[in-house]
Parts: structure tokens; sequence; C-alpha cells
């Protein structure tokens, strides 16, 4: 097992970045087909050797500047050791109306016949028809592509599944049927892997649909959320509320995004990298508005048993980077623009352009395709770590999708 002393957490996007969640793309990704591709949130059919490969030389680019790279199978096989965990997962697994009581069964003697690295395997990849002797009516009458468990391709993005924000870590709801599961093994890590021993937990699968891809840390006690086809805007509040109860940030900026594939999440549209400065798709930097949320004067932080219950103060709308600066106490939050002309800033905002992951103020990795953008951020002073991205970007997710930010160093 992994030990290492480093504090958890985050309070910024940009801080030193010290520890990082990656889930390098396994069999789960072989499950991928024409037919059910839409449904899993793919835009086709990776190939899916050279993804992997993608997805090891940039788990390589962050250890070659330091940075410890946690992966989540490992973490899970690690848990699949403990009974209770097992029987979470497993029960969160069969946990499907599609299967009724007896298909539900083989499935779970199936899963709890399997040691802990085949169960990690198994409860990532799926289980397919062909795969589980069932018996019963649902088993025979399931159509013979279908499965018994669902895969989880998108656990390559492990920034939705779960956030950072300052010592606490938010297991978020995710929105897509397809993506359901995969906060159940995020919260069982942080709740059963003794490297997260103590961890609170700021957030729950169980709650209004939140992604960590619309929630971006602004600066220290700054917290973005973006609310669009992902995160809702109760999500967005009860966020607010308990980020305020805990003493872990002081504003929320709610910001509105276009409801479709392209800006499914606000880091598609913007990410930091620097303290001060955003890579933006500029076809929406004028038009972005937010809601500024605060805790009115007089509402207690950390109450004893409820962090449901802050009063908010709204306001707005406002242009985001009016209300943005003004949040981070800065004069001014600089752009950095997505391509330069439309086309090539549609393209490149498509292609993950904006999907920046900062492992220090003015050093960002990026997808090598979007060398518009790229060539933008280096005339703005920002160190770019190139890497290859043309299988795993067919998920629609970049750099900043594909990691989870563990530990950042305080700016
Ligand atoms: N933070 C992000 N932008 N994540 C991208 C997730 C992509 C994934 N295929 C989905 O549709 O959910």
């Amino acid at each position: 097992m992994i030990d290492s002393a480093a504090p958890l957490g985050a309070t910024s996007e940009v801080g030193p970045l010290r520890t990082v969640l990656l889930h390098r793309p396994g069999p789960e990704l072989r499950r991928l087909t024409p037919r059910n591709n839409d449904q899993l949130l793919f835009d086709g059919v990776p190939w899916v050797a050279r993804a992997q490969e993608e997805h090891d030389a940039f788990a390589q680019a962050l250890t070659d500047r330091g940075v410890e790279v946690l992966h989540l199978a490992t973490l899970l096989a690690e848990v699949l050791a403990f009974p209770a965990a097992r029987a979470e997962l497993i029960g969160a697994a069969v946990d499907d109306p599609r299967l009724g009581a007896t298909l539900q069964r083989d499935a779970t003697r199936h899963l709890a016949g399997l040691a802990p690295e085949d169960l990690a395997s198994a409860l990532i990849a799926g289980v397919a028809h062909e795969e589980l002797r069932g018996h019963g009516l649902a088993y025979q009458l399931m159509d013979r592509s279908d499965f018994v468990v669902p895969p989880l391709p998108n656990l390559l993005f492990t920034r939705d599944s779960s956030v950072w924000i300052g010592d606490e870590v938010a297991v978020t709801s995710l929105a897509m049927p397809a993506r359901h599961r995969e906060s159940t093994i995020t919260a069982a890590i942080y709740t059963h892997h003794p490297r997260f021993a103590g961890a609170e937990q700021l957030y729950a699968s169980s709650l209004e649909h939140l992604e960590g891809g619309d929630v971006l840390l602004l600066a220290p006690g700054v917290v973005a959320v973006g609310v669009g086809e992902r995160t809702t805007p109760g999500g967005a509040e009860r966020l607010a509320r308990r980020l305020f109860a805990r003493g872990l940030a002081h504003t929320v900026l709610v910001v509105p995004i276009a409801q479709e594939r392209a800006t499914m999440h606000l880091d598609t549209i913007a990410t930091m990298v620097d303290v001060d400065a955003m890579v933006m798709y500029p076809a929406v930097a004028d038009s972005l508005v937010a809601w500024t949320v605060r805790a009115t004067d007089g509402s207690p932080t950390h109450p004893a048993d409820d962090t449901d219950t802050t009063d908010l103060a709204v306001t707005g709308p406002q242009p985001f980077l009016t209300a943005a600066a003004a949040a981070m106490g800065i004069d001014q939050l600089r752009v950095i623009d997505t391509g330069l002309d439309p086309v090539t800033a549609e393209r490149e905002q498509w292609d993950d352009g904006n999907n920046t992951l900062a492992l220090a103020p003015r050093l960002t990795v990026a997808y090598e395709r979007n060398t518009v953008t790229n060539a933008a951020l280096e005339a703005a002073g920002i160190e770019v770590v190139r890497i290859a991205g043309s299988e795993l970007g067919s998920g629609r997710g970049g750099p900043r999708c594909m990691s989870c930010p563990v530990s950042r160093a305080p700016l």
C-alpha cells in the first residue's frame, strides 16, 4: 500500500501538484462498440492499446515532474480486501432493476467469488451476459450483447467522480446513467483506503447532481461551479452551503453553461493556467455570466450537526470575468483564447484545448493536437507539456478531466 505524508487536498487549480489520481484505461474500453458508444458517452470506438500508450505517457509526464500518481484500479483492489468495501461495491453493481431478484443473486454470487484484483476488474470492465452462468427469466431474455453489470469506460475521467476542496473530498453525484456507479467506487476508496483515513467527505453520490468537471477552484476560498448538462443549480446550492458551513470557501460563483455535449462541463470552456489567468473559449468569454453566492452575514460556520441550512445571499448575474476578479480580489482575470479565428477555436475547444491540467502556476499539460491554443499559451508565458490524445480524446476529455488532484501545495 502507498504511504505518503503529503497533506491531502487543494485550495487552487494551480498550486504545485503533489499527488494526482488517474485511471489507466483498460478492458472497459474494449466493451465499446458502434451500438453502445453513444450511451456510454464515447464519440467512437477507441484503439485501446494506443489509448493505453497515450495514458502511460501522460502519467510519465507527471511522474517526471515530481508528481505522485495514484492509480484508481490499484486503490480499488486494495480496498476490496476489506469485507465492508466488497459488500458495498457488489451491492452497488447489482442494484439495477433490469436484473430482477434471480439474476441479482447470480451476479452477487459471481462477484463475491472473485479475488480483490479480479473483482476490481469486473467492477470496472463490467460483466457481459456471456461471462456469467445465470439462470431465470431476466438472464434468458437478456440480449446476448448486453451487460449484466455495465462497464465504466468514463472512469478514465477521474476529475468528475470526486474533487478535493480544501482538505475535504466531494464524492460527486454523476448525472448520466452510464456514470452513476463511478462515484460508488470513489466513495469506497475514500472511505476504506488507509491512505485517506480521516479525510472528511463533503458530498455524496445520493445528493443533487454535481460533477467535478464543473468545479473550478479559482483561488483559495473562491469556487466556480458550472451548471448545465451535468451539474444542477440544486447541486451547486448544496455544495455552496456545505463549503460555507465548513469554512472551505467564502464565495461560490454559479456559472450557467450551454446544455450541450461540446460544453458538458465548465472545464471544457475554461481552466486556470496561472493564479490570475485562464485559457478560455472566446465564443463564450463575453457572454458567460456568474451568480455570486455567499453566506449571509452572521450565518454560522461549522454548525454542530447540520451543514445544509446556511442562509445564502445570491447576487447577479454579472459578467463572469468581472464577478471572478472581484471574488478573487484581483484587478483582472487574464484570458488566453482557444484558437484565434472562430473556426480554429471551435475545433480546438471540441478537442479539449481548454481542458488543461496545471502542474504549477504557468506550467500546464495540454493535448499536442491543439497547436494554435498551445502557441497562444506559450506566447502568454505559460509553459506547455504536450501529450498525445488521439485515442484518449474519443471520450471527449483532456488532461484536466483525466486527473483528480488529491494534493496541491498551497500558493
Ligand atoms: N470534466 C470533463 N470535461 N470530463 C469529460 C467527461 C467525458 C465523458 N465521456 C462524459 O461524457 O461524461
